[in-house]
């Protein structure tokens, strides 16, 4: 076993890929964490997991770094995206991946020396009934609802992309405040499987800025699920273009949703190493 790695970002969102096939090791919770601890191991904000699938071309698994699963993952596919194509599992541009948030379409739309740099992937569809979000809701759908913290109150937005998000929508964006309540949204009882979070401001009808708290990560530096979310919410309440460009700390996607509310998501990834986990760091798994 050759416990082969490769670590990209999408945007500063960064990620660890392994293949079930090629690890000599379980990968537990405890793994996880140590692996994505930027002292203890290589640090990343979560780890994908290449495994088989009898429904798409290639199948996926998306590990936060707290140990935790999600379903879905934007910047996570555009990742897994490009190893698939630089190591030659596919030499096709386009291709399916199953993920436990449900099956995506990617496509490699544009190479640099043979590499692939960037993606679009066809993310399915916003689901905007509370129940299946899944968020603890009186109404069909969690728009403009009160979420009580302590010592605050936010108004909230909530929509799944395959995995659950709640938008809240603000006139300036405060990089200290989302660090602050980040955690207690996240955690609130009102989201039994945990939430991300984003703070959103509309810049103009085709741009909105978001600031991203990652259920099972934190902070982030971007997100394409975050964004997909973000574009959701906002298009839906008719205050953008279902068009547009979602601007994080750590670059901008292009996300387009049709009339039936599927989502297209657009960025670059660009790979930052890959090697051999060390015997010594598997030892201590
Ligand atoms: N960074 C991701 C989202 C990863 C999953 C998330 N932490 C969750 O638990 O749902 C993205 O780019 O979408």
């Amino acid at each position: 076993m050759q416990n082969f790695f490769v670590k990209s970002h999408g945007l500063g969102n960064d990620y660890i890929v392994l293949n079930q096939y090629e690890i000599s090791f379980e990968l537990t919770k405890k793994a996880i964490q140590k692996i994505c601890d930027v002292h203890y191991g290589i640090g990343s904000d979560g780890i994908l997991l290449k495994v088989p699938s009898f429904n798409a071309n290639f199948g996926l698994r998306i590990l936060n770094p707290d140990g935790s699963e999600a379903e879905k993952s934007g910047n996570g596919l555009r990742i897994f995206a490009k190893y698939l194509f630089d190591n030659k599992f596919s030499r096709d541009k386009m291709f399916t991946i199953e993920t436990p948030g449900g099956l995506v379409r990617a496509e490699i739309v544009e190479e640099e020396n043979g590499k692939a740099k960037t993606i679009k992937v066809d993310m399915g569809k916003a689901i905007f009934n509370s129940k299946k979000i899944p968020v603890d809701c009186e109404n069909e759908e969690c728009l403009d609802e009160t979420l009580n913290l302590e010592y605050k109150d936010y108004t909230i937005n909530c929509v799944s992309v395959g995995n659950p998000h709640c938008v809240i929508l603000k006139d300036e964006l405060d990089e200290k405040e989302i660090k602050e309540f980040g955690s207690q949204i996240e955690h609130h009882p009102m989201f039994p499987n945990r939430i991300n979070v984003q703070f959103a401001k509309i810049i103009s009808p085709t741009q909105v800025e978001i600031l991203i708290w990652e259920r099972g990560a934190g902070w982030t530096l971007a997100s394409g699920s975050s964004s997909c979310a973000v574009a959701s919410i906002v298009a839906k309440k008719g205050l953008t273009e279902k068009k547009l460009e979602v601007k994080m700390p750590g670059g901008i996607l292009k996300i387009e949703i049709d009339d039936l509310w599927n989502l297209k998501m657009t960025g670059e990834v660009r790979e930052i190493a890959s090697g051999i986990l060390s015997n010594e760091l598997i030892a201590d798994l």
